[in-house]
Parts: structure tokens; sequence; C-alpha cells
């Protein structure tokens, strides 16, 4: 039966098991939002990941939401990002970028020339972000005029492009976690009346024109997408998420991005807080990598991968406490405790200084 520890071909690549490092946000880039050069050593550190996503990062300046959060639109940045990828490859590991536009979820403080964030409509999120070393309430953000929709879309194509510059072996779309792509597709948060709001149709089209232009640019090998059909994170809703996310599958599997990944129930919470939702129906209406993701641990892990429920497993807090979670899920033991002071912000503590069980003799 298939386990966790087999190699796992997705796309062109092979990756060493079937075990992944969630897209974890750390607020550590430096000036211009370059990636952090310890950031080197703490994707280096995980490098034994079937496949690492990086954390969040931003298509654009508007793209922003939080401080200390690294872009992928610049040259120094591109360069930051090629020492990550070259180190992590050097050490025989797989490494794709999450590419995220947070739209509302965002301060005027972090917008160019202090602006309102942007979004599909002018819907304040009641939700907090982290900017300027204290949590805050996102500001009421702007409705998207449709001639700078195209725009966005092309940022995303070439963050894309960008991405493969920087060495890596391909990007995850963010479509999660009610940032810009979640907030066109949920009723709560899109109020259009124009072409990209109203029907579920016209609320995935911005999904799909992202989808489109970045498959277009790099190829559905080396295109992931992360979906978040339930969750409450950052003020989303939706009125019929089966209806909804069983069309974006629809139009998922038209396009056929390398995998979907999909979080299962509340993002870091319960899993069951939609408790009729048919996470099934949706993976059936697709033929691509399905992985999977939130609250699971090596026998949820290893039950849903020999079902043949899932292909491919992702971890978050295990890999933020645990370089070597791989080892660790292998011989079955504990992972290191999470530092919760040191989650966001900081230098090494509670990033790069985590123990291997090598390191403690084990
Ligand atoms: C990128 C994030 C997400 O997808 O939820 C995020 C952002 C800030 C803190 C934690 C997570």
């Amino acid at each position: 039966t298939k386990s966790l520890f087999d190699t796992y071909r997705l796309g062109d690549i092979i990756l060493a098991n079937r075990i992944v490092m969630a897209p974890l946000t750390r607020n550590r880039a430096g000036a211009d939002l370059v990636p952090s050069p310890l950031a080197v050593e703490y994707y280096r550190q995980r490098a034994t990941a079937g496949l690492i996503i990086t954390e969040a990062t931003q298509i654009s300046a508007t793209a922003q939401g939080y401080q200390d959060t690294p872009g992928l639109f610049t040259q120094a940045q591109i360069e930051g990002w090629r020492k990550i990828t070259d180190a992590v490859h050097g050490a025989g590991g797989h490494i794709f970028v999450q590419l995220w536009h947070v739209g509302r979820v965002s301060l005027r403080s972090l917008q160019p020339d202090g602006a309102a964030p942007l979004a599909p409509s002018a819907l304040r999120a009641n939700t907090k972000t982290y900017a300027n070393n204290s949590f805050a309430e996102v500001d009421e953000p702007r409705a998207l005029t449709l001639d700078e929709i195209p725009g966005i879309v092309d940022d995303f194509r070439q963050a894309s492009a960008n991405a493969i510059l920087a060495g890596f072996d391909g990007v995850e779309i963010h479509g999660a976690n009610g940032y810009l792509i979640d907030q066109f597709l949920r009723d709560g948060a899109n109020k259009r009346t124009d072409a990209y709001g109203g029907s579920i149709e016209n609320r995935t089209r911005f999904l799909k024109e992202v989808l489109q232009a970045v498959i277009g640019e790099i190829g559905a090998a080396r295109t992931g997408l992360r979906l978040s059909p339930v969750t409450p994170a950052n003020d989303v809703t939706d009125s019929d998420p089966q209806a909804l996310f069983s069309h974006v599958m629809d139009v998922v599997e038209s396009l056929h991005p390398v995998y979907v990944h999909m979080i299962e129930g509340a993002t870091g919470g319960p899993r069951d807080i939609v408790p009729d939702f048919d996470f099934e129906a949706l993976r059936a209406r697709y033929s691509g990598a399905w992985m999977v993701n939130n609250g699971y641990d090596k026998a949820m892990a290893e039950e849903v991968v020999a079902a043949g429920k899932a292909d491919l497993v992702a971890f978050g807090k295990a890999f933020i406490s645990s370089p070597d979670a791989v080892e660790r899920l292998r011989r079955g033991v504990a992972f290191n405790e999470l530092d919760r002071d040191h989650l966001y912000g900081g230098g090494a503590k509670g990033y790069t200084d985590y123990p291997t069980l090598e390191n403690a003799g084990a």
C-alpha cells in the first residue's frame, strides 16, 4: 500500500516523499521585501520535505498586507530567493513559491502612497493584520475597477516567470484564506455587478484568468493551487460553498494545474467547522495530485495516503518546530515544542534554532 515515505512524481519532478512543508508566514523579510539571509538556512534545514511551499510571497507592492513578508516582483527579490532555491536544491529538496495578493487584508500604511487596499468590493473585513510591530484592524478597501483587473492577473503571470528565474520548481497560487482570489470567489466579499460578480461562474472568473495566465507562462506541471472552501479566515463567507467549489474544481480540472492543496475545515482550526461539507466530492472532479492540510498527525496522514484519499499531506506547525519533521514522522517520535512567542517577526530565535534529533544525539 501507499506510504508517506514513497517517492512521488509531481509533474516533471520526483519528490523524495509525500510529505509537504506547508506555506508559513514568518514576517522576517529584510529591506525592500527581499527574503532574509536567515531564510536560506531556515529552508535548507527543512529540505528533506518531499516538497517545500514557501511562505506567502507578494506579486506586487499592492499585494502586501503584513509587515516584512517577502516579494517576488523586483530583481533584488529574485536574487534573494535564488540563494534559497540553490540551498534547497543543494540539499536534495524541491521548492515551490506561494504567490499571493492579500486584497482587502491590508492597511493604508502598507500600500503605495497610503492608498486604500484593493478588493473586489469596498467591504472592510472584520480581521486584523500585523504591521508596525502590532496587530491592527484592516482598513476599508476600494473596489477594483474593471480595467484594473487584467493588470493584477498579469502581476501573477510576471511573478510566476520571476519564480522560474529564481530557481523555483513551481508556484502555488494562493486562492485560500480570504485573500484576493478567495474574496472574488465568495459572495460574502464580492458584491460586484459586472462580469466578475454575481453568479458562481462570474465569481470564479478571476481565479480562472490567473490560472490561465500562470499556466500559460510556466506550464501546468509547475503550477499548484491552494483553496480553503469552508474556512472563515479573514472574514470570508459564502452562501453555498459546495456549489461554488464544485464549479471551481470543474474549472481547475479544465486547466489542470499539477496539484490542488486543500485546507480541510477552518485554517489551523476545527476540521469539522462545516460538518456536512464534502471534500471527497471535490476531489472526484479533478484528476491531478490532491494535497491535504489541516491538523494531520502521522496516523491520519498514513491513513488517507494508504486509502488513496490523498496523494500528499502538508504539515505546518511540525515544520516550524522540527527541521527534520520527515525523520520524526518516519520514526514516530514527537516534534519539538512550538515556540509560540517567536512565530512572527524577529530573527533566528524560534526560526533557525530548533534542534534536529541528530543535534540532540537521538
Ligand atoms: C499567509 C497566511 C495565510 O494563508 O493564512 C498567513 C498570514 C499571516 C499569518 C498567518 C498566516
